[in-house]
């Protein structure tokens, strides 16, 4: 069954599902220790006798098992398998890749640790009786894929049983995101939700939870109308239904599909693969919104309904086309503000406040790591664009503090956030390493804002970048360019610069233009530059004048690199800006790799450096892990581990350890050593003289090439995640970006330069 699309998204065939399920380890899911499981001490501590002492305080007082155990943050995906996506009744064993999909989302997106277990029965009452009892394990309960109407039977019944959120994903996910979605359609449209006319096919799980949801946020019931196998859900309507169908009954004439749909406004499509025809989407109202979000295969495809209307918003459950509505938006961010507020439930306040940021998220500015998310194609809120993607790395942040919030307005949070801004970065750090390394970082620039220029200002993500930078209060930005490029260029990617702390300066027409020249050419005068070269220089090369405008106190730090190679704009900056007196001017790369953080250098600067240098690069860059926040356990690395194998370039890195003995260095260090030994106590404990306390956190590279290569292989490779290279020793602070540096990486650079300008 080979999918075929028309679109640029994934297109998968059923080998390649097969095989993607099959290899390495069969299934997606494993479970990692967190604590170490090494030693007989780790064994005592992790098993008896050291597991005795927290089961006694967890049954002296049983909220200490959110810190003792692994609750706080686990949900389990349970299911029976009686609807698994829009495929049917398959039984619980075929919804397992189904469940373990939804675990592994919830890891990914939220970091929110998760299992899933598929319980046999159809009987509602077995099934709640096994999940009931299953409380003392989970912050919280997924169900999913169960079929109505047990599911509500289920939900209703274990949500008075249990203390935590238990929360059918189908239902309430679904509802959630469809909200979002459609409050955004209906602006775009110009439609108002109090006289929307909607036709929802799809008399289960989640049409039902869809429907509720719409008219809790302000939908006419009797403008809704329900349809499922059998037709239009009216009032007298006795086949096929039952309490919760007759709840959503109207009065109408119509009795299909069709004739339901004939003028409406919105379809919602929860039912199966094909229920909507072109001629049913042919009678619909002008600008038709049309969710078919049936899976794998909607109601009606993209392509079927452009062929007949162009006027139509569309969305489906796939990530393969524009417009994804799919409760996979909604449940990682949903359960993670429940779990952080340790929440006994999950009410309409919370489902209503996630659709609302959602929404309103799909209305902001995507920034450039967001345009990642989107294939590159940044997006603009529009028919195509009604609600972010799931790899959009604002939902993180956005959607759990909402559903925090609402949590703690209504009433059902146990623990309560006091520091709203600080949970804010806690969220942030979730999704990537770098965030939590950052955040320190961006705290103190927030307490003491400083100046930065950002050289190459006409540059879109440079503009960006310095708005960001700006919004974030970590100060004022200075755009250096042409006044009127900047703003045609902001105009053209509807970027808005008219903001306070925003100033734009045009290096040809500033009035310290001239007390920037004399400068320049008092240092360059000796080194074959004429008076009219630093003019020319100071007119046109933005890194010059930025540079000056560092020198001379007119801003505090410096941000380049989007528009010259790393070494010519260093060379532009070292024409103006010397090593602060007795350092040594190194790149220092900060790497986040499995939860660790290292220090590498020299990223940047030597080439080839000799004994003397490198142990100069190694005092830059301990001196720099201190100010990072780090106690320097400081390697100088080679291919060789004291003395074997023996060769030539290793007798330098032997020689550097030398001369930093005779200079009595106030940091742990030794070499030269392997990769391996420094990074991995176990190879450590091979050299039982060794004088680091533990495995490094700085790597001294024995040269720029060894140190350029295993960066670039661990951020390729490795997953890691690379800040850097980082100038240190500089007496003003400069930072250069590669060349194709993100809005992102630029405001980054822009917080370090600002960090190390209050160091
Ligand atoms: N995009 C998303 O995020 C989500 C999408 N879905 C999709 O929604 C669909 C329903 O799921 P769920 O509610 O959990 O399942 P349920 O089994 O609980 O309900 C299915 C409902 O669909 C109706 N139905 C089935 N086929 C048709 C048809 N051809 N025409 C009209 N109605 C039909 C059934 O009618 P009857 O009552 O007469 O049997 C029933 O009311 C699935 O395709 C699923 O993949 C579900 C959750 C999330
Ligand atoms: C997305 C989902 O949960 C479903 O289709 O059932
Ligand atoms: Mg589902």
């Amino acid at each position: 069954m080979a999918r075929k699309t028309e679109n640029n998204g994934p297109s998968v065939s059923a080998q390649e599902a097969l095989e993607f399920h099959a290899m390495g380890r069969p299934g997606k899911l494993e479970i990692v220790a967190t604590k170490p499981m090494a030693t007989q001490r780790d064994l005592s501590l992790a098993y008896s006798p050291g597991v005795a002492v927290p089961v006694l305080a967890i049954a002296e007082d049983p909220s200490r098992a959110f810190d003792y155990t692994t609750r706080g943050n686990m949900v389990a995906v349970i299911s029976n398998g009686t609807a698994i996506l829009g495929l049917g009744n398959l039984g619980a064993l075929a919804s397992k890749p189904v469940m373990e999909g939804k675990a592994v989302l919830f890891k990914r997106f939220a970091d929110v640790d998760s299992i899933d277990l598929e319980v046999d029965t159809e009987d509602a009452d077995e099934f709640i009786n096994c999940v009931r009892y299953l409380g003392p394990s989970f912050g919280g309960i997924n169900l999913e894929d169960i079929k109505a109407p047990e599911c509500f039977i289920i939900e209703q019944r274990l949500r008075e049983l249990m203390d935590i959120p238990v929360f059918h994903d189908d239902q309430h996910g679904t509802a959630i995101i469809s909200a979002a979605g459609l409050i955004n359609a209906l602006e775009i449209t110009g439609r108002d939700m109090k006289t929307t006319k909607m036709v929802c096919n799809g008399a289960g799980a989640a049409g039902i939870a869809c429907i509720e949801l719409m008219k809790a946020m302000g939908f006419s019931p009797e403008n809704i109308i329900l349809c499922d196998t059998k037709g239009v859900v009216f009032q007298g309507r006795t086949e096929g239904m039952n309490q919760w169908k007759s709840a959503h009954a109207v009065k109408t004439e119509a009795r299909s599909l069709a004739e339901a749909l004939d003028g409406a406004d919105v379809f919602l499509g929860l039912s199966a693969k094909g229920a909507l025809t072109a001629k049913m989407v042919q009678s619909m109202a002008k600008n038709p919104i049309i969710f078919a979000m049936a899976n794998p295969d909607p109601e009606i495809t993209p392509e079927e309904v452009a062929k007949i209307r162009t006027d139509a918003i569309m969305a489906t459950g796939r990530s393969d086309y524009p417009n994804q509505v799919n409760n996979v938006l909604g449940f990682p961010y949903i359960f993670r503000g429940a779990l952080d507020v340790r929440a006994t439930t999950i009410n309409d306040d919370m489902k209503i406040a996630a659709a609302r940021a959602l929404a309103e998220l799909a209305r902001q500015d995507v920034p450039d790591d967001v345009a990642a998310a989107y294939q590159g194609n940044r997006p603009k809120f529009g028919p195509s664009y009604i609600i972010p993607v799931p790899f959009d790395p604002r939902l993180i942040a956005a959607i759990p503090m909402a559903v925090a919030k609402a949590a703690m307005d209504s009433g059902v949070a146990r623990k309560p956030i006091l520091d709203l801004d600080r949970y804010a970065q806690e969220l942030s750090a979730r999704r990537d390493p770098i965030a939590s390394t950052l955040q320190r970082i961006y705290d103190r620039v927030r307490r003491q804002p400083k100046r930065i220029v950002f050289a190459e200002g006409e540059e879109e993500q440079v503009m960006r970048a310095a708005v960001s930078y700006v919004n974030q209060r970590l100060g004022t930005a200075i755009l250096l360019g042409r006044d009127d490029v900047i703003k045609e260029n902001a105009r053209h990617a509807g970027i808005e610069l008219n903001k306070q702390g925003i100033e734009i300066i045009n290096a040809r027409l500033s009035r310290r233009n001239s007390v920037y020249t004399d400068y320049l050419y008092e240092r360059m005068q000796r080194k074959g530059f004429l008076f009219r070269d630093c003019q020319r220089l100071i007119n046109n090369d933005r890194n010059h004048f930025a540079a000056c405008m560092v020198a001379l106190g007119d801003a505090d730090g410096i941000v380049t690199g989007v528009t010259r190679n790393y070494s010519t704009a260093l060379d532009d900056i070292r024409r103006v800006i010397d090593a602060k007196p007795g350092h040594r001017v190194i790149g220092a790369s900060i790497v986040l790799a499995r939860g660790r953080t290292v220090i590498v250098a020299d990223t940047a600067v030597h080439d080839m450096p000799n004994a003397e240098q490198i142990a100069d690069i190694a005092e830059e860059a301990a001196g720099f892990a201190r100010r990072m926040g780090y106690e320097p356990r400081l390697a100088m690395l080679a291919y060789s581990t004291f003395g074997h194998p023996q060769g030539e370039r290793s007798e330098r890195v032997q020689e550097a350890v030398r001369i930093l003995d005779k200079r009595r260095v106030d940091f742990e260090y030794d070499g030269e050593m392997a990769a391996d030994v420094a990074l991995n106590s176990r190879a450590m404990a091979q050299y039982p003289f060794i004088r680091l306390t533990g495995p490094a956190n700085v790597l001294i590279m024995p040269a720029f090439h060894s140190a350029s290569i295993s960066t670039k292989m661990l951020q390729e490779l490795g997953g890691s995640t690379v800040i850097g290279p980082l100038l240190v020793g500089l007496n003003k602070p400069v930072q250069i970006v590669s060349l194709n540096a993100k809005d992102s990486d630029i405001v980054n650079m822009a917080a370090i330069a600002a960090y190390t300008a209050g160091a």
